[in-house]
Parts: structure tokens; C-alpha cells; sequence
């Protein structure tokens, strides 16, 4: 697994034991040379058939047929949250639908979310263009350091993975600016100043949804006449202002056959909510408590929001990070940009002690950046079973 703090790598991985994966690597040092070079370069040499490093094994593929886990439900719709609304007289009500979705499904859909679409324009094109660039400028950002600030590759984790996945990625730290930007790619031209400015706007709405998400949650006093309960809200969004963020710009080429491997594996994310923007091509799948896989379907000028595990963490368990996955397609190449928010590296992530009482007693030890290091060294990771790690009896 990538041992990002977000990404691909702070989330969890499904390898499932034994490891038939494992298996499958490449003896090919020739062949596995290639595969290092991603699934962007793969497609650039004219492969027809699936090289068995992407292969999975049959009951992880996508779209079994006859019943069981991974039949999707082609009718599912993620709950809606228009923005405008939530800002307006309408709150209360829109605040309810938040919790509710956060509670059900642990992802939910954002209108009217204000980020002009030149500017969600501009990102995407600036991303395809990235990936459009010969090899040898994309690998200049190839790097195993999971603190680099700008990170080319494949895969989650391509040192590790036994099954490789069909996505190349660009990984941007976002935070503080002054001290990442001066390391991220020169080229395509524009690519700075495009993702600097939906960093900043994607911040700026992370900053409204987290106000959503502890107003609902009960521990926002929002609208006050009291400067104490004022203040004490301001040092508690502070926290979330000076957090972490990391912008991961996802490519998934069409694919020779989508049905034998996935774009990414079921994961939960690491931090507190990650906002994604895609393309108009479908490929993000959730689980549902039945274990059902639904599709979500691209709605135009929408960002699907989903909850992390620090979230569900700091919610005492109220709100879920939810198992997502990727599927990829044969006809079709597709792009999304995470952005993944969460608290500043060095805190500590606990139950909020608000939301713990007797009646609720706390779910979840405390945990930080470290204690995810140290447990992703130490075992395989799978699916969530870094958040299952943190749970109390
Ligand atoms: O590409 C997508 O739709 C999902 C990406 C994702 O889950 C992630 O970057 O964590
Ligand atoms: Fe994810």
C-alpha cells in the first residue's frame, strides 16, 4: 500500500491473504521494468491483451455476473448537497441530508459547490496534458519518498503491489504552499498556476464543509451572540485551516480488458473528507452495508465528497469512511483529481470528547501519522483494516 499520507498509499489496500498476487509478479526483469513505468507507457507500446501483472484474481474482479458482492445497482443515486442552499436560510434542512448521507453512505454529491468552472476546466485539461507528455518528462517526478512533495507513478503501491492497478498518478502536497510549489512540474506551463488555484478554491470548500460537518455533528454553536462560544468555534475550524492537504491527479487509460482488473482497489481514505472531481467517465463504485458495489455516476459540474477515516475516527463512529473502488473501460480513458483534507500531520486523532459519553462511549484509540507508519510496515494492509486496527473492543 502507499504509505502516503492520503493517497493511494495511506488508504487501505485489499491484498488478500496468501496472496495470489503475489504470485503474478513479474520474474521478467525486462517485463517488470515496463510495468514500473505505468499503465500510461503500456498503452504507448501497443499492447492488446492484459499482462497478468493486472490481472486478479476471479473473485476480485469487477462486474461478476449471477448474484453475490459485486453486482452493481444501476438505479443508485448519491444523495445531492446543493451548497447554495446550505449557505442560505435553507441550512438546517440541507444539514440533516449531510448527516444522513454521512451516516448511510459516507460520500455525498456537491452543487452549486461556487469553484468557477474554468477553473474545474483548466484542472482537467492541465491533468490530461500532464499525462499527454512523453515519458521521459512525467518519470523527471517519479520518487518512493513518501514525504516528497511531488510524486509520479502507478499503481498504489509499486514497490509492494502483488496485482498492479490500472492507474497512473501525480501526487501535489498542497500545503504550505510557499514550501511545496517550487517543486512541482514545470511542465505542461500552465500546470502550477491551474492547480494552485483549485487547490485553493477546493481548501476554501473543504473549510465550508467541515463547518457543515461539525455544525451537524453538534459541535459548532454557529450563528452566536456570545464572543467566548465565537471564539471557541474559530480555534476549533483553525485547526482544520492549517491542516494537511494533497492533491492526487488520477489517470486510468482505456483499458484492453476492464473486466479483469480495477483502476483502484477497494480502500477507505486516510484523512478527514477528500473532495474528487472527475471527468464525465464513469468508472467510481462504493459499497453499500450489503456489500453491494454502486455505481456513481458523473453528474456535471458536481464534486463527490467522501468521508476519511479520521472523520469517522473523530465522528466516535457516527459518520463512516466507506469502501470505494475504481473500475476502469475498455473504449474510454478517464481523469480525477482527489483532494484529500485532513488535520496537520503531527496531531493527534481521537474521538472528538464531545461525542463521547456513557451512553456512547468512545469507539477508537487515539492515533496519528506515526501509528499508521508503524502498522503499515508491520502487516499487510487490506480494504480498512488500518481504521479496524484503531478500534477499541
Ligand atoms: O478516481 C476516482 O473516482 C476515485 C479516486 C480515489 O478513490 C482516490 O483517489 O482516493
Ligand atoms: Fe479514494
Amino acid at each position: 500500500m502507499h504509505l502516503d499520507p492520503f493517497s493511494g498509499s495511506g488508504r487501505s489496500l485489499q491484498f488478500i491473504s496468501m496472496s495470489p498476487a503475489m504470485s503474478q509478479r513479474e520474474d521478467d526483469p525486462i517485463l517488470e521494468c515496463r510495468f514500473q513505468k505505468g499503465v500510461k507507457h503500456l498503452c504507448e507500446s501497443g499492447i492488446t491483451s492484459l499482462p497478468s501483472r493486472y490481472i486478479l484474481p476471479v473473485s476480485e474482479r469487477p462486474n461478476l455476473r449471477g448474484g453475490g458482492m459485486n453486482v452493481s445497482d444501476l438505479n443508485f443515486k448519491l444523495p445531492i448537497i446543493d451548497f447554495a442552499q446550505l449557505q442560505g436560510p435553507q441550512r438546517p434542512q440541507v444539514l440533516n441530508k449531510l448527516s444522513k448521507a454521512c451516516e448511510e453512505y459516507g460520500f455525498f454529491q456537491v452543487t452549486n459547490h461556487g469553484i468557477p468552472g474554468d477553473v474545474i476546466q483548466s484542472m482537467i485539461d492541465v491533468s490530461k496534458r500532464f499525462f499527454d507528455l512523453p515519458f521521459e518528462e512525467r518519470s523527471k517526478y517519479m520518487s518512493t519518498d513518501m514525504r516528497a512533495p511531488v510524486r509520479y507513478g502507478t499503481s498504489f503501491n509499486q514497490k509492494k503491489d502483488g496485482v498492479f492497478c490500472w492507474r497512473d498518478f501525480l501526487k501535489l502536497v498542497c500545503h504550505p504552499p510557499s514550501d511545496v510549489l517550487p517543486y512541482w512540474p514545470t511542465s505542461p506551463a500552465d500546470l502550477r498556476e491551474a492547480a494552485v488555484t483549485y487547490s485553493q478554491q477546493a481548501k476554501f470548500l473543504y473549510m465550508k464543509l467541515v463547518e457543515a460537518v461539525l455544525e451537524s455533528l453538534g459541535l459548532l454553536v454557529g450563528t452566536t451572540m456570545h464572543a467566548d462560544e465565537e471564539n471557541a468555534d474559530n480555534a476549533a475550524l483553525k485547526e482544520f485551516e492549517d491542516g494537511s492537504q494533497l492533491m492526487v491527479v488520477n489517470c486510468y487509460p482505456s483499458c484492453p480488458q476492464p473486466d479483469l482488473t480495477l483502476g483502484m482497489p477497494p480502500h477507505s481514505d486516510y484523512g478527514f473528507l477528500t473532495l474528487l472531481l472527475q471527468d464525465e467517465v464513469e468508472g467510481l463504485q462504493i459499497q453499500n452495508c450489503q456489500g453491494k458495489w454502486l455505481n456513481v455516476e458523473p453528474l456535471p459540474n458536481s464534486l463527490v465528497v467522501n468521508v476519511g477515516d479520521h472523520l469517522e475516527i473523530f465522528s466516535n463512529g457516527r459518520y463512516k469512511s466507506v469502501l470505494h473502488r475504481v473500475l476502469v473501460n475498455s473504449s474510454k480513458s478517464r481523469i480525477s483529481v482527489a483532494s484529500l483534507h485532513s488535520f496537520p500531520f503531527d496531531r493527534v486523532v481521537r474521538p472528538s470528547p464531545k461525542l463521547v459519553n456513557e451512553a456512547n462511549p468512545r469507539r477508537y484509540k487515539d492515533t496519528d501519522f506515526a501509528t499508521f507508519l508503524a502498522y503499515v510496515s508491520s502487516c499487510e494492509p487490506k480494504r480498512k483494516n488500518f481504521l479496524e486496527s484503531r478500534k477499541l473492543p
